[in-house]
This record gives structure tokens, C-alpha cells and sequence, in this order.
């Protein structure tokens, strides 16, 4: 059985309106991969279809060998893939502990639990400090960090990342991509949503832009950072 994410002609739309015509991508174990793509270009509907928050309007998605379009979200966390959505979703009235093991709540092994809770609060020491503080207190690059830790939590071994960087100081987008590099070496993959050309494709081992809705270029990081037309439209032309 072939491990990943495997997604085929996936087509999204929101009532009449078609967001998504028919895109079709891989995200291979271990792997880092990134949909990148201007405002409004479909990154954000594609994750939500994916993880089952909206429904497929034609399209299959395949999650480790099993075929999940359309399950409900709820299923496909137990399948091993959690989705970190763009503006967190945490719950501000809980403690940031709480939140985590939230995060964990359909687990049953205490031992794997309390071996993941170390190692999010390890990877994220300012969530280790900040424990018994409530969730909604955090700084905005904290809440990010706990949207990230708790998504860990579920025991996925993919995530789906949806603008992590968005709204952090420099020295926090820096400090979450370099978290994105260290989970990925621990063995997760990660599809990762970005506005950041930049930083997405310095991370990524591969990437896929998007424009309205289809894809228009995908290869190697290394293949798009130097392509003509993500230099130009993503990447502020410097070559
Ligand atoms: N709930 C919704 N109802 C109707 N249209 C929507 C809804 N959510 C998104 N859209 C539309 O679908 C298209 C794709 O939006 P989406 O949020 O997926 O883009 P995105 O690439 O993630 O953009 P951004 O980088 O701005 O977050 C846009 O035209 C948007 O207006």
C-alpha cells in the first residue's frame, strides 16, 4: 500500500460557483510538498475538500491506499491525517494543555500520548512554559504553534498546513518553517499552503502553483524557485 496522499481531477465548488477545476497532485511519504498561488486561487478550498470539511463535487482522494473523498472529517483523523486550518481554530477558553490533548482525544494508548505530548512540548518550548496558560492569552505565533502541536496530538503522520506563516513577525515565520523542517525529519509529511513563495519553496522538496482554481506549474522547489513565471509572480522577480 502505497503511503500518502494521492489526489485526482479533485473539482470543488461553492454552490454554482466552481473554485477548483480538476486538480490533481501528490504527497509522497516524508515528503514536504506545497501548493502555493495568489489570493482566491483555491489553496485553502482544496485543503478543506481534502480533509473532508467540504464536500468534492467530482474527483478522488486517496489517503495511505484507502479511498476517503467525501468522509467526514472525523473519520479521516483516525486515518492519520490532521488539518491545521487558516486562523488556527483553537479553543481560546482552554489551557494550552488542554488544547493538546484535545488534540488527542480519540487515542487510546496513554503511553504513545504522553510520548507525543513530550515531544510537541519539546519541538514548541514556549508551549511548554506556557502549559497552564489559557489558550486565548497566547501571542498570535503561539496559537499557531498550538494549532500545529495539536495536530501532532491526533498521532497523524500527515498534516496539511494552511498558511502557517500568515500574521507572524519575521522571527516567528522563520522559527515555524524551521518546525515544519524538524517534524518532516521526524518522519511526518506535510502539504503546506502558502502565500510565502519564498520560504514554502526553500522547505518544500517539491511544489504546485495554483492559479484560479487549476494548476499551472509544478516540479522540484529547486526547478520552481528558478521558473520564469514564479519568479515573476511569486517570488518578486529576484532572481
Ligand atoms: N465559503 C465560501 N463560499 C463561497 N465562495 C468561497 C468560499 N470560500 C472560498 N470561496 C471562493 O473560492 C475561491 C478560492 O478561495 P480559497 O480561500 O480557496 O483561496 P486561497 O487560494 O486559499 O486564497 P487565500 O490565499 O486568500 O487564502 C475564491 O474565489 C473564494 O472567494
Amino acid at each position: 500500500m502505497a503511503k500518502g496522499l494521492s489526489v485526482k481531477g479533485l473539482k470543488v465548488a461553492y454552490g454554482n460557483i466552481e473554485a477548483v477545476h480538476g486538480v490533481s497532485f501528490e504527497v509522497n511519504e516524508g515528503e514536504i510538498v506545497t501548493l502555493i498561488g495568489a489570493n482566491g486561487a483555491g489553496k485553502s478550498t482544496i485543503l478543506r475538500a481534502v480533509s473532508g470539511m467540504i464536500p468534492v463535487k467530482e474527483g478522488t482522494v486517496i489517503l495511505n491506499g484507502t479511498e476517503i473523498t467525501s468522509w467526514p472529517s472525523h473519520q479521516i483523523t483516525g486515518l492519520g491525517m490532521a488539518h491545521v486550518p487558516e486562523g488556527r481554530g483553537i479553543f481560546t477558553r482552554l489551557t494550552v494543555l488542554e488544547n493538546l490533548l484535545v488534540g488527542a482525544f480519540k487515542r487510546k494508548d496513554k503511553k504513545e500520548i504522553d510520548g507525543d505530548l513530550d515531544y510537541v512540548l519539546g519541538l514548541f518550548p514556549r508551549l511548554n512554559e506556557r502549559k497552564k496558560q489559557l489558550a486565548g492569552t497566547l501571542s498570535g505565533g503561539e496559537q499557531q504553534m498550538l494549532a500545529v502541536g495539536r495536530a501532532l496530538m491526533t498521532g497523524a503522520d500527515i498534516l496539511l498546513l494552511d498558511e502557517p506563516s500568515m500574521g507572524l513577525a519575521p522571527v516567528l515565520v522563520e522559527s515555524i518553517f524551521n518546525i515544519c523542517i524538524d517534524i518532516a525529519e521526524a518522519g511526518k509529511t506535510i502539504l503546506l499552503v502558502e502565500q510565502n513563495a519564498a520560504m514554502a519553496l526553500a522547505i518544500a522538496d517539491r511544489g504546485y502553483v495554483l492559479e484560479t482554481g487549476s494548476i499551472a506549474i509544478h516540479g522540484d522547489a529547486e526547478y520552481l524557485s528558478k521558473h520564469p513565471d514564479v519568479l515573476n509572480a511569486y517570488l518578486g522577480g529576484a532572481s
